[in-house]
Parts: C-alpha cells; structure tokens; sequence
C-alpha cells in the first residue's frame, strides 16, 4: 500500500501550520520528514494515522494493505509507552489481544518479532529491566507484530544517547534489508535521516510547506558512518534547514 498525500493544508486557530503539503510515500520506502521545531511534522503524522483530520487536502491510501495487516498504520513513540508491569512478551502480545487469533498464532507472531528485533532471551524481562534501547526494541517488536502497511515513527531515537542511537540505527537497517517495511519517521536528526532514510522531505518552518525532496540512493545496509556521500548529503539538507530552523528559533524567542 502506497501513501499519497493531497495538498495538506491545515491551521490550529490563526496559526497556519502546514500549507499545501503534496508528497507520494510508496511502499517499502522509509520517507524521512525533517524541518525546524514547531513546522508541523507531528501534526502530518498524526493526519497519515488517522489521529486527526486536515483543513485542507487528503491522505490517501492506494492499493491495500497486506492481508494479514491488523493494524495498517502504526505509530512508535519516542518514549516507547510500554506497560510496566507486562514483560516483553507481554506488551507485544497486548495489541494482538483484540484480534481474536488462535493462541499459537499469538505465538508465533510474538516469537518472530522477538526475535527479529533480538530479544528472544529477554521475553520474560520487564521493561525495568531493560535499557532504553532495548525498550524502543520492544516497542518497535511491538508495532511489526500487528504486520502494518505504513509504521509512523515519531522521533524513536531522540530519547536515546548517541551510542544507543547507533545500535538502534544498526538494527534499523537490519530490519529492513531482511524484510523491507514502510514508514514515514519524523526526526530532527540529520544523521538519523540520511542513515535511514530512501527519501528525506524537507519541511520549510511553519507553516511546513516542501522546500525540497531528496533521494538517498545509496542501499541502506551499505551506508556507513563517515561515508563522504552522506556526509555531503547531510551538509546539503543542513544547508536547506539553517535559514529555517534559525528563523523559527527566532520566532519562539519572539514570541
Ligand atoms: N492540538 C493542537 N492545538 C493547537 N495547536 C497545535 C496543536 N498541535 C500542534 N499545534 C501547533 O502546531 C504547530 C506544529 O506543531 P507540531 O508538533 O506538529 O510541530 P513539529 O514540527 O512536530 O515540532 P517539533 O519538531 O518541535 O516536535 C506548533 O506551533 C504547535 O504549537
């Protein structure tokens, strides 16, 4: 299933938010959404989830999601909003539980997204337990197990330290060459964005409107640190945002 997104247009009140926002997300495509603080990237994702409806425009969903999808548009938190006192296997049990399915499905689909996400061993830990990154694993095991057509990633790394960030980038990028998914990840990170992403938008400030779209070519698990081709990407979309983000920042100073 193919994501189209139609002139979104949309204010809050007299604050114009996002104007006229057309972007094409297709399936197995990790689109990366940057731009300054308050320019309306949180309010898009919540548009594509559903959460909320646009002034202006459309999300449209072309062709269906795969046919085992139980949830077709599924969001990660940064702050991984995992039930304390379930362990891994049950938070990511938990979204299945409405769905009526024999308990060996609920297995088997718990037991391959532990694994998947590397936690096969942990699956009787707490979330007290675990590190932060292991819980964004949980959380992201969790969001694959209900199989979506499009996972909305709101900042998943920005609650981790940079080296967590790394591993989680690196498990990122295994998940995706063994089983390629699609998600619109939202980040303030440029790192994080030419890492992961096929396509990354950026978003001019508010009200967010496309200021340019760049194609990553390189394959995700050939993509290195320190790689001069995204070092030179990444310069570009800095380029791009300076102006953005310096005069947003002046605006919540003003304000
Ligand atoms: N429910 C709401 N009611 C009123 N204003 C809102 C609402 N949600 C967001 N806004 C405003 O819309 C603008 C965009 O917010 P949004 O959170 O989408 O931006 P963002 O780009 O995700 O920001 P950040 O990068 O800082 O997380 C902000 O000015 C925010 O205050």
């Amino acid at each position: 299933m193919d994501l189209y997104l139609d002139g979104i247009t949309h204010s809050y009140g007299d604050t114009d938010v996002l104007r006229d926002v057309t972007l094409q997300i297709p399936q197995g495509m990790v689109v990366c959404l940057v731009g300054p603080s308050g320019c309306g990237k949180s309010t898009l994702l919540r548009f594509i989830g559903g959460l909320e409806q646009p002034g202006g425009g459309q999300v449209l969903q072309v062709g269906a999601p795969p046919a085992n999808s139980l949830n077709p548009l599924t969001y990660v938190f940064q702050h991984f909003a995992l039930l304390p006192w379930r362990t891994v296997e049950g938070n990511v049990s938990l979204v299945l539980e409405d769905h009526e399915l024999p308990r060996e499905r609920v297995q088997g689909i718990v037991a391959d997204v532990l694994a998947r996400t590397r936690l096969s061993d942990f699956r009787k830990a707490l979330p007290k337990q675990l590190s932060g990154g292991m819980k964004q694993r949980v959380a992201l095991a969790r969001a694959l197990a209900v199989n979506p057509a499009v996972m909305l990633m709101d900042e998943p790394l920005s609650a981790l330290d940079s080296q967590t960030r790394e591993l989680l980038m690196d498990d990122l990028v295994g998940l995706w060459t063994r089983q390629p998914f699609t998600a619109v990840y939202v980040t303030h990170n440029l790192v994080e964005a030419v890492r992961l992403g096929h396509r990354i938008v950026v978003l001019s400030r508010r009200p967010g409107r496309i200021r340019e779209v760049v194609e990553v070519e390189r394959p995700l698990g050939e993509r290195g640190r320190g790689d001069p081709e995204l070092e030179r990407i990444q310069h570009h979309l800095w380029q791009a945002m300076r102006d953005e983000a310096l005069a947003a920042d002046q605006e919540l100073v003003d304000a």
